[in-house]
């Protein structure tokens, strides 16, 4: 396929778009002073096309920090498309994308996780033959090697110990304790998922791009991802943007929720506002919204 405006970097119709607005209810214990970091991640008319294709169409939303904010429609939304634009894989169209105030729409990955934008990818990547705290602990140290590959191999004892206490967290955070010491390529989805989590949970990032977390999961996993999204959240104070079609996930953890179809935002608004309109389930939930 062609990628004419896509192109990659390094690699309403029930009447009006309804709903709350994000920023107003964001919990206030969470949310720093400054307005402009605490809006988190802003879209503003992303538009990305391939070739005559308009994949996403002049699409505004945001995730602010303390909240999980929820992208949702059918295949072929525009989902997966505006996330990558987001995390820096792909450049748009037309557009604006602002991290914590700052326009981030030209910047490659590398330097949006230096401002604290950190992504999952539905592929996990994780480092098969390395432990499960090897490959948590790494998701620290890439974040030392950002500044400078050496630094990896040079680090001050602070940063070991910054490390050690980050992987730490990590593992009582995801309830990996048991699994620790296991090699990452025995373990099962669902368990590679929570350590997918834990290696980008130790970065030191405060927006979090989730893609399609539940992806391999059965019910009880999909509920224990959730659970810890949620605690994370509260915990740290963190924004987390969440791209996932497993409604029973959607509607448990995300405060907020923005719905496409075929690229345009078509609605917005808390789960239950999702829940009960008409368009979003002609679109995309029949039965299951009701
Ligand atoms: N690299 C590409 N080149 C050309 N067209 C693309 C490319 N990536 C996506 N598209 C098109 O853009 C549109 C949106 O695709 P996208 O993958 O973003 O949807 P999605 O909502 O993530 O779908 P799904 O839920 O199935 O993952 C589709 O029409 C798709 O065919």
């Amino acid at each position: 396929m062609s990628e004419e405006g896509g192109d990659a970097m390094s690699e309403e119709t029930d009447g009006a778009m309804s709903g709350t607005d994000p920023e107003s209810s964001a919990p206030e214990s969470s949310a720093p002073e400054s307005s402009a970091h605490s809006t988190g991640l802003q879209i503003k008319d992303l538009t990305i096309r391939f070739g005559g294709n308009t994949a996403v169409d002049s699409a505004d939303f945001a995730a602010p920090l303390g909240r999980v904010t929820g992208l949702i429609g059918p295949n072929g939304a525009g989902k997966t498309t505006t996330f990558n634009a987001c995390s820096g894989l792909l450049r748009p169209s037309q557009g604006e994308i602002r991290l914590f105030g700052k326009d981030i729409t030209g910047r490659p990955p590398a330097a949006r996780a230096q401002l604290g934008l950190g992504r999952t990818f539905q592929r996990m990547d994780l480092f098969d033959s390395l432990t499960v705290e090897q490959n948590i602990a790494l998701g620290r140290e890439a974040g030392l090697a950002r500044s400078h590959p050496l630094k990896q191999l040079l680090s001050t004892p602070a940063e070991m110990r910054a490390v050690r206490a980050a992987t730490e967290e990590v593992i009582e955070l995801c309830g990996l304790r048991a699994l620790r010491h296991e090699i990452a390529g025995s373990l099962s989805t669902g368990q590679r998922r929570l350590v997918d989590l834990g290696r980008v949970l130790a970065g030191d990032f405060q927006m979090l791009l989730l893609d399609e977390p539940s992806s391999g999961l059965d019910t009880a996993e999909t509920e224990k991802f959730g659970e810890i999204v949620t605690r994370v959240v509260a915990q740290r104070g963190c924004g987390v943007l969440l791209v996932e079609h497993d409604m029973g996930l959607v509607m448990s953890v995300c405060d907020y929720l923005y719905v496409l179809d075929f690229g345009q935002m078509i609605f917005e608004g808390t789960p239950a506002e999702v829940r009960a309109s008409s368009a979003v389930r002609a679109a995309y939930l029949g039965s299951e919204a009701a």
